[in-house]
């Protein structure tokens, strides 16, 4: 299901959703950068020069960060889950500061690509495993944790495979494995690095339905993702970031030529048609990232289209 007819779901329960940046809210906001400048050995990747990073992720929001390679994607997750560099600035989870504690109620699922899927470990060791970063008394997992795990697993559609070596999985699996290790410990804020990247359309989209149920119930959820057809068709808010945020909104209002241009330091073409917003290089042909499938109406428009 789409996130915007999703939203309109919850509506009709009842759901109370903040659908993005700028709702009014006096509580602090789920995620927020101050000032931040941070890099690696002393290098600045994000915030550099005088100007830092200020952004903020209101609580139930739900938002992709998309950017060129090497623009800081994974090293803006990193400062969240406190692993990366920071040179000046606060990074808080709402409103507590990271660099004192304050990634508790952080769920950080990481790029597959960086995982060693040979280390010994089944499904529900790595679920349980990702509950472990706070001290805990023994270093065994209580059957309430196990429960809560097998839980969760059940929960994502791959309890059967709870005793299974982490090797065995195929990528969507594996997405949902770390997506029940981030939730193993209550956490209110999902990160997720590029979770759209080396897994099927079918998948990237059970992943979306997924993360849309998780908002829905009131988490916040911020991805890293390359894929800008995706990000457009189906997430209610999109920041372009490139050492900075470049801007910030509805891919209605921000996936524009020159924003993108800004971004990614070349020419693409946006494309409206059949109330979708698709980007294409400068000779029409879909953004290569996506697989998303667009209906011809999009490929004749995107083929007429002036940048
Ligand atoms: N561990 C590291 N040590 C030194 N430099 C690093 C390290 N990790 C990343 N960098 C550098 O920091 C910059 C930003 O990297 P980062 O991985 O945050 O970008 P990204 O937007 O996530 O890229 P991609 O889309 O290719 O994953 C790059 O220039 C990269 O080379």
């Amino acid at each position: 299901m789409p996130y915007a007819s999703r939203k309109s779901l919850a509506g009709e329960v009842g759901l109370q959703l903040v659908p993005g940046n700028g709702a009014a809210t006096s509580e602090p906001p789920a995620v927020a950068f101050r000032d931040v400048a941070a890099g690696y050995g002393g290098r600045t990747v994000i915030g550099q020069g005088d100007g830092g990073i200020d952004w903020r992720v209101e609580r139930g929001a739900f938002v992709g960060v998309a950017g060129p390679s090497g623009a800081g994607k994974t090293t803006l997750v990193r400062l969240l889950t406190g692993q990366a560099e920071r040179h000046r600035g606060r990074v808080e989870v709402h409103g507590h500061d990271v660099a004192r504690g304050g990634t508790r109620r952080i769920g950080y699922v990481p790029q597959l690509g960086t995982i060693d899927w040979d280390f010994p470990l089944t499904v529900e060791q790595t679920v349980l495993l990702g509950g472990t970063a706070d001290s805990r008394p023994t270093p065994w997992f209580s059957r309430r944790e196990r429960r809560h795990a097998r839980a969760l697993l059940d929960r994502l559609g791959i309890g059967d495979l709870a005793r299974r070596h982490i090797r065995e999985l195929s990528g969507g699996q594996q997405q949902r494995m770390f997506l029940a290790r981030a939730m193993v410990r209550d956490s209110d804020v999902l990160l997720l690095d590029e979770p759209t990247s080396g897994v099927d359309l079918r998948t990237r989209l059970d992943i979306l339905e997924l993360l849309g149920d998780l908002n829905a119930e009131g988490l916040t959820v911020v991805l890293t993702t390359h894929d800008l057809n995706w990000v457009a068709a189906h997430l209610p808010r999109v920041a372009f970031l490139n050492g900075r945020i470049v801007a910030e909104g509805a891919p209605a209002d921000v996936v524009t030529p020159g924003i993108l241009e800004e971004a990614y330091g070349s020419r693409m073409r946006v494309v409206h048609a059949d109330g979708r917003v698709v980007v294409t290089d400068e000779y029409g042909a879909l953004d290569g990232t996506s697989e998303a499938p667009h209906p011809p109406a999009l490929r004749d428009a995107a083929a007429s289209v002036t940048p």
